[in-house]
């Protein structure tokens, strides 16, 4: 059985999502419906080496010509190096403006073969196969295609819509567990956005909870992937481009992201591992500036520290400095007009925009929470 979710909205073609088991298998008969000239994969040497075969196999038996070109796994592929490699590769295999890609694996891929697929020939089509949860969850629906630069992270890209999402819950029993906590963290977000009753429910322990999810039980994940694509196509639908209400979606990643700048996009912290621990600080830093009750900060930080998540600055094995954090959040996209832009919260369920933040207090509240520099 699938499930699947419509994403659509003023200024873009409207796609689906369709969620289920099996999907791999199906992705030919799926591109094969939006009848391209080609359908070229890109993938990373680990999710190649797993589920490549499948998906070519199935274009093939669906009569599409196909082709594949990896990556390095690892968010140091989401380069101008790597970007230019796969460009090049497209080029050389004599793509044409009705070929599409087929972006098959995590958010990583998704992001550069999203991105390269917006700017051969101008913009042609793709599909995005994501194989990790957090890309199930997140990076395959709405859109932003990014790469990172020393300079920050997701700070070339572009936004161009897939033509359709297929998220298989079967690709999943691969995942190693660090990746499937990781993905939790951005279906905890999701809950802290804008829906309680699912942030509860994702850490209820019983029968009927979704907490096994973050162990990697299918039944469990397959429930908190629906219910997180449901948000994320419904805030999408309403502002494609990030002019408001979408800014909502970035919950924990003005702080995070600066955390994974400042690691060097390392692997000692992944992108939702950052968006774990970002979203706690957001919600402290609300109740240190009186916005939100202490009792919400703690809800939210003991939902996400069950998950196995890191909560907390000594968490990560790093001595950060204020100065440098704040620095690079300043570089936020989200900042404008060189003041701080935080999504901050009034309770769980319930967060906000607020674009005029005062840096010095961001500043204590990061010395409070343990990095480094003079009070
Ligand atoms: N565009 C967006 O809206 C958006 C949203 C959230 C995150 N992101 C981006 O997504 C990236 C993180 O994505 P990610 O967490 O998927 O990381 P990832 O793509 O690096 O995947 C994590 C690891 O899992 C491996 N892997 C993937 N699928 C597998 C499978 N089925 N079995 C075994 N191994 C598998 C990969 O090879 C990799 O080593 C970050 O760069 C982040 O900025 C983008
Ligand atoms: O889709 C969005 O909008 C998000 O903010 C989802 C985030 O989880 C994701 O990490 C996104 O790539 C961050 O966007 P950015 O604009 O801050 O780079
Ligand atoms: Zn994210």
């Amino acid at each position: 059985m699938t499930t699947t979710i419509p994403v659509g909205g003023a200024g873009f073609r409207p796609y689906e999502v369709v969620v289920g088991r099996g999907l791999l298998k199906q992705a030919g008969e799926q591109v094969a419906a939006l009848k391209p000239t080609r359908a070229f994969i890109v993938s990373d040497e680990t999710v190649a080496a797993i589920h490549g075969e499948t998906v070519r196999a199935s274009l093939e038996a669906a009569g599409l010509s196909t082709g594949m070109v990896t990556v390095p796994a690892g968010e140091a592929s989401k380069s101008f190096a790597q970007l230019e490699a796969v460009l090049d590769r497209l080029l050389a295999e004599g793509l044409d403006r009705r070929s599409l890609v087929v972006a098959l694996g995590g958010g990583v891929v998704g992001d550069l073969a999203g991105l390269a697929a917006a700017l051969f020939m101008r913009g042609i089509d793709f599909v995005q196969v994501p194989t990790t949860l957090l890309a199930q969850v997140d990076s395959s629906v709405g859109g932003k295609t990014a790469i990172d630069t020393p300079r920050g992270k997701n700070l070339i890209g572009a936004f161009h819509q897939p033509r359709r999402v297929l998220a298989d819950i079967e690709a999943l029993a691969t995942l190693p567990i660090r990746q499937v906590r990781s993905g939790w963290a951005e279906v905890l977000k999701h809950g802290l956005i804008c829906d309680a009753a699912f942030f509860d429910w994702l850490g209820d322990t019983s029968p009927s909870g979704g907490a096994a999810g973050a162990k990697g039980d299918p039944d469990a994940l397959e429930r908190a992937v629906i219910r997180s694509v449901q948000i994320k196509a419904q805030i999408v639908g309403e502002d494609e481009k990030e002019a408001g209400r979408r800014a909502l979606l970035n919950l924990g990643h003005t702080f995070g992201h600066a955390l994974e700048a400042e690691l060097d996009f390392g692997e000692a912290l992944t992108h939702g591992e950052a968006v774990a621990l970002g979203c706690t600080m957001a919600f402290r830093y609300s109740a240190r500036q009186g916005l939100c009750p202490a009792s919400e900060a703690e809800r939210a930080e003991a939902g996400i520290r069950a998950a196995g998540l890191p909560t907390r600055l000594p968490d990560v094995d790093h001595a950060f400095a204020a100065d440098a954090l704040i620095a690079r959040m300043a570089g936020d996209k989200k900042a404008e007009g060189g003041c701080l832009t935080l999504i901050l919260a009034r309770a769980v369920g319930d967060v906000f925009t607020d674009k005029d933040v005062d840096a010095a207090a961001v500043r204590a509240f990061l010395i409070e929470e343990g990095a480094a520099g003079p009070v």
